[in-house]
């Protein structure tokens, strides 16, 4: 690896030890002087235990500022916080903050504070760490975050002004606050009244519900202001803002998947370094007229009527779908329909070829437009495939969908920016089976290896439910009313189950049943990198060698 130029390299103190620091365009560095006994900087020194080697990429410090000392005022005896002044015979100080990787994908914002006798270089110090941080300009000045305060366990403002707040403050980004009072308040001043030149991204605190607000209303205003009609239209244009999400909800799908975590504080850390990742959008139609968007999950059957059941539980805070999962799973109930879909070429790899999408993924950076030849875009439309039968769940899993219920996810080799997602249909077949193949959900085992279950890799496809096939939904809608309706909804025991469900739309039930899916590959973008790989925490010292 080429060598840096160095910025600067000084001895400074560090907890009344002697270190070498380092400063060049990609890291900061820091090594205890292995000495006993050493006079540095006017002050002796106690002895140093073994030499300890510290680097920080460039990109990771969050700050930097200089150090102020607590003192005891002389009158009162109360403490006061004030700021050093240039005298020869003090010692003056400058904290780095930075992002230090924990366990599970955490990341904490650690500091280190340098002392040194010299104000100037002192200053130099702060103001080159400034300079360097000023040219990173993938790196928000300016949000817009809204707050649920009623999802999950009801703690998003607390979250919010204990865990984030500070961080932003930290890393001195502006923030405009709005906590929202009423379900869709983000949607629509998204939508309509925000003015959104004057942000560089917008930010969630709360569940995946709350993210589709966002996602809905950002990509809606994007349309909107671009004059393209969400409608009919096969291409969409991408916002220019990233989202960020702090998680605050039940499920958190869409930040475990795109982060690794559902921790408050690791989300702010990369919102603050700027960290960028792509993400597919599936728009969901209805006889040509839009829908909703997906990210995560699109489910009908078992994941819609575990969605209808908990809406009615939502006191019970994210338990529900812990309840209404049993419920429901007891109810084994199948679903009649017919799905036609559009698979992917083998260039998008398959739901079964176990490689994951991790940071910097190849699969997802292959499907840059800049980066697919004509001849692979060329062979990247199939034809379109049919399949009737009776399901106990079609999913369809744009991501990997990985939460703490299901920490491998519901399609494990999904992708997060690949163009495509990943049907999962689910067969009629005994309780007992289903539950095994639930059951692989979280455990090492294929969830796939089911003589019940098929899994696909898709870019766009069509769900018709049996009872609806050759009418329009209204006449269906009245004839099943008449037909089975309220009795058979309200007593199932009769034996005659319902004819349909719904779908479970990122965590909305969708009025219709019809529908057609289209992927629009990378239409967003969050303030995330996807998934770390071990190496990159295992051994962070790497970077040192630049
Ligand atoms: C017996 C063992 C059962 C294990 C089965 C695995 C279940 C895994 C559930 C994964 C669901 C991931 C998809 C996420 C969906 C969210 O959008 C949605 C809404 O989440 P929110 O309430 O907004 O946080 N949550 C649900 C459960 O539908
Ligand atoms: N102030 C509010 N009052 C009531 N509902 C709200 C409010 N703000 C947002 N919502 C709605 O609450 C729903 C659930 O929110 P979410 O943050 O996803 O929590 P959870 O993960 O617990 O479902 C979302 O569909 C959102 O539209
Ligand atoms: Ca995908």
């Amino acid at each position: 690896m080429e060598k840096q130029p160095r910025l600067l390299s000084s001895q400074l103190s560090l907890q009344n030890r002697v270190c070498d620091v380092t400063l060049n365009c990609v890291v900061l560095t820091w090594k205890e002087r292995e000495t006993t006994k050493k006079r540095v900087s006017g002050s002796f020194l106690g002895s140093s235990r073994a030499a300890g080697s510290h680097c920080v990429p460039v990109c990771e410090i969050i700050a930097v500022q200089e150090t102020t000392e607590a003192c005891q005022s002389n009158d009162a005896g109360r403490w006061q916080m004030v700021p050093q002044q240039p005298s020869e015979s003090e010692q003056h100080a400058f904290t780095v903050s930075y992002v230090e990787r924990m366990r599970g994908h955490r990341w904490r914002c650690s500091e280190v504070t340098f002392h040194c006798t010299d104000w100037r270089l002192c200053q130099q110090w702060i103001q080159t760490i400034k300079e360097q941080l000023s040219q990173l300009t993938s790196r928000p000045k300016s949000l817009l975050v809204y707050i649920n305060p009623y999802g999950g366990k009801q703690r998003g403002k607390w979250i919010y002004e204990h865990k984030v707040a500070p961080v932003f403050s930290r890393a001195s980004i502006s923030t405009d606050v709005i906590v929202t009072e009423c379900a869709n308040h983000a949607r629509n001043h998204l939508k309509k009244e925000a003015d959104l030149k004057k942000y560089d991204g917008v930010v969630c605190v709360g569940g995946d519900g709350m993210f589709s607000e966002i996602l809905h209303g950002l990509i809606s205003r994007t349309q909107c202001d671009s004059g393209v009609d969400e409608n009919c239209a096969e291409t969409l244009v991408p916002s220019a803002l990233r989202i960020g999400i702090i998680p605050a909800g039940s499920t958190d799908c869409i930040c475990f998947a795109t982060v690794g975590t559902n921790d408050p504080v690791t989300s702010a850390l990369h919102i603050v370094i700027g960290d960028s990742q792509p993400m597919d959008v599936c728009s969901v139609h209805h006889n040509n007229t839009f829908l909703r968007y997906s990210v995560s999950l699109l489910g009908y059957g078992f994941f819609g009527d575990v969605l209808t059941d908990s809406e009615r539980k939502r006191w019970m805070g994210p338990a529900r779908y812990d309840i209404s999962g049993v419920k429901t799973f007891l109810s084994h109930r199948y679903y009649e329909g017919t799905i036609s879909f559009l698979p992917a070429a083998d260039i998008f790899g398959t739901p079964r070829d176990k490689i994951k999408c991790r940071s910097g993924c190849s699969v997802c950076q292959k499907q840059s437009t800049e980066k697919l030849t004509e001849e692979e875009r060329e062979g990247s439309y199939g034809v379109w495939r049919v399949t009737r039968g009776k399901f106990l769940a079609i999913n369809a899993a744009s991501m990997s969908c990985a939460c703490p219920r299901t920490p491998k996810g519901l399609s494990p080799a999904a992708h997060l920016a690949d163009g495509t997602t990943d049907l999962i249909l689910i067969r009629k077949c005994s309780r007992l089976d289903f539950l095994r193949h639930l059951l692989r959900h979280t455990n090492k085992d294929d969830q796939f290896d089911h003589t019940f279950v098929e899994v696909h890799r898709v870019q766009q496809f069509r769900f018709t439910p049996k009872h609806w096939e050759g009418g329009s939904e209204l006449d269906l809608c009245e004839s099943k009313n008449r037909l089975f309706g309220q009795i058979c909804r309200q007593q199932p025991v009769c034996g005659c189950a319902p004819a349909h469900s719904s779908w479970n739309c990122d965590g909305e039930i969708l009025p219709q049943t019809t529908i057609h899916v289209r992927v629009h590959c990378q239409l967003i973008k969050l303030f995330a990198r996807g998934i770390e790989e071990k190496t990159v925490f295992e051994d962070p010292y790497t970077l040192c060698a630049v």
